[in-house]
């Protein structure tokens, strides 16, 4: 009763032949259109309700934070993590507690401080040697940027990197993608909608076989370290989470165990991979296409580093329109356009509709990044989104890549980091070209849990002031 409206469900499919399920993106817009900023669908039987815009998406996750901060079972990705570890995990004390865990250890491990900006520009400098090699050439950027993505996490989880090349490496980068396609496409919604078809053997058997497999090896690294470790003095997450595990021993049912572990640990991977390095591969493919903006941005950069050896995250604050272009593609690329689907905990309320606890709540964060009335700019790349007359950065209550309230991104700070030093660093060796026979640019984002952009070649030149 007083439910949300939307278009009329079929048995079976509920509105699935409705929608575009490689992108159902400009179906979402049209719906909204029609039906009001919070409006209703069926996944199968399963009814869910859409938020739309800044003030819906306010109301649900800050203003009614707790009735809205579950998660839905019986989902792909929630199969595949079993609700445990952290981003799949409903809410409760094992996810308030691992949130906590993981949010303390990244500060611990120098987030803000010297350590992880370290591990950042240490990877960065793997990637400047790969481009390095391919000066004057075409390149698709994609792999080496996913690769230094992962790696840097990795550092931090594990205490080492990988090669690019390592077997291990490459099956994990692997396993994130294609699962984040799968997740959010077809074969997902499919499995999502159609319990009855999920034991037969049809494309949604991959990521759950190769889940399987990267969490082995994940075990694997865990044993390296138990044999390895020193009590007390961690060198990464896993250490860390050893110690947790140890100090609660006492603790009748304790929430810490190797399970919970090796699933957080693959959360982390699985949060922190995709997502940066599909923002940095959108970077670059409007920088090299507004070579006005890209020119702009190397000024600021060489003025602001001029006589440093290297970048520090504390330079942003003196680096506002280079600010402004990373968040400016924050907004146009939408990395996470339906972020992580949410659900609610208790019966409740909804800008006058009354939304039962258990229903499947999707936060379209596409419609708050390019909501009209909210930009400047909503459907261009335009860094003035994000400025003020005098040149300096706004803060803006319509930003909100990495969602808002108490699910939002736990690994915000991290992201801002990486983004930051790792464009400032390329940006003030490199230049980069869209090659003369590319042809037009197509910005379409390819959709997914994470949505990239669609494989592209730049050329990659030395800037004069590097040379010689
Ligand atoms: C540009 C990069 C990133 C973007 C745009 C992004 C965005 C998001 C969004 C939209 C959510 C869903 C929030 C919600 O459900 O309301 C999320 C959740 C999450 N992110 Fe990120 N993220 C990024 C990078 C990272 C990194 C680097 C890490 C980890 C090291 C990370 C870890 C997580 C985790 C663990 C969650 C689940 C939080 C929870 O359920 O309590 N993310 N992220």
């Amino acid at each position: 009763k007083n439910f949300p409206p939307g278009p009329q469900p079929v048995p079976i499919f509920g509105n699935l032949l409705q929608l575009n399920l490689e992108n159902p993106t400009a179906d979402l817009e049209r719906l909204s259109a029609r039906y009001g900023k919070v409006f209703s669908l069926y996944f199968g039987g399963r009814p869910a309700v859409i938020l739309n815009g800044t003030k819906a998406m306010r109301e649900a996750l800050v203003t009614k934070a707790t009735d809205f901060a579950g998660r839905p079972g019986g989902l792909l990705l929630s199969h595949l993590t079993q609700g445990k570890g952290v981003i799949m995990a409903d809410h409760g004390p094992s996810w308030r507690e691992h949130r906590r865990f993981a949010l303390m250890t990244l500060r611990n491990f120098g987030l803000g401080k010297q350590s992880m900006e370290q591990r950042i520009l240490g990877e960065v400098e793997h990637v400047a040697a790969v481009l390095e090699k391919s000066i004057g050439k075409s390149v698709d950027p994609q792999t080496l940027f996913h690769n230094a993505s992962c790696d840097i996490i990795c550092s931090i989880m594990f205490g080492a990197r990988y090669d690019y090349e390592h077997e291990f490496f490459q099956a994990m980068i692997k396993m994130m993608a294609d699962n984040s396609k799968i997740a959010n496409g077809p074969w997902g919604m499919i499995y999502d909608t159609m319990p009855l078809l999920r034991s037969l053997p049809l494309p949604f058997q991959n990521p759950l076989k190769a889940y399987c497999t990267v969490k082995h090896h994940v075990l694997g690294i865990v044993e390296e370290h138990r044999a390895s470790r020193s009590p007390n003095q961690p060198r990464d997450v896993i250490d860390s989470y050893l110690d947790q595990m140890d100090k609660r021993k006492a603790e009748e049912d304790s929430l810490f165990n190797e399970d919970q572990m090796v699933v957080m640990l693959l959360d982390l991977l699985f949060a922190g991979t995709d997502t940066t390095s599909n923002t940095i591969r959108f970077a670059v493919l409007y920088l090299m296409t507004h070579p006005d903006i890209q020119e702009r941005c190397q000024r600021e950069i060489d003025r602001v580093l001029e006589g440093k050896d290297q970048a520090s995250f504390e330079d942003r604050h003196k680096m506002p329109y280079t600010q402004a272009v990373i968040q400016e593609t924050q907004r146009i690329a939408s990395t996470l356009p339906l972020s992580v689907f949410h659900c609610t905990t208790k019966d409740t309320e909804l800008m006058g509709y009354h939304i039962p606890k258990g229903t499947l709540v999707i936060p379209n964060l596409t419609s708050v990044l390019h909501e009209e009335g909210q930009w400047k700019f909503p459907h261009e790349f335009n860094p003035d989104n994000f400025l003020n007359e005098q040149g300096e950065l706004l803060k803006l209550e319509a930003f909100m890549p990495f969602s808002v309230g108490p699910r939002m991104c736990l690994g915000e700070g991290l992201a801002r980091m990486e983004l930051f030093l790792i464009l400032v660093t390329l940006l003030r060796r490199f230049q980069f070209v869209w090659p003369e026979d590319a042809g037009q640019p197509d910005y379409t984002p390819v959709f997914g849990v994470t949505q990239a952009p669609k494989p592209y070649s730049m050329m990659v030149r030395l800037r004069e002031s590097q040379q010689g």
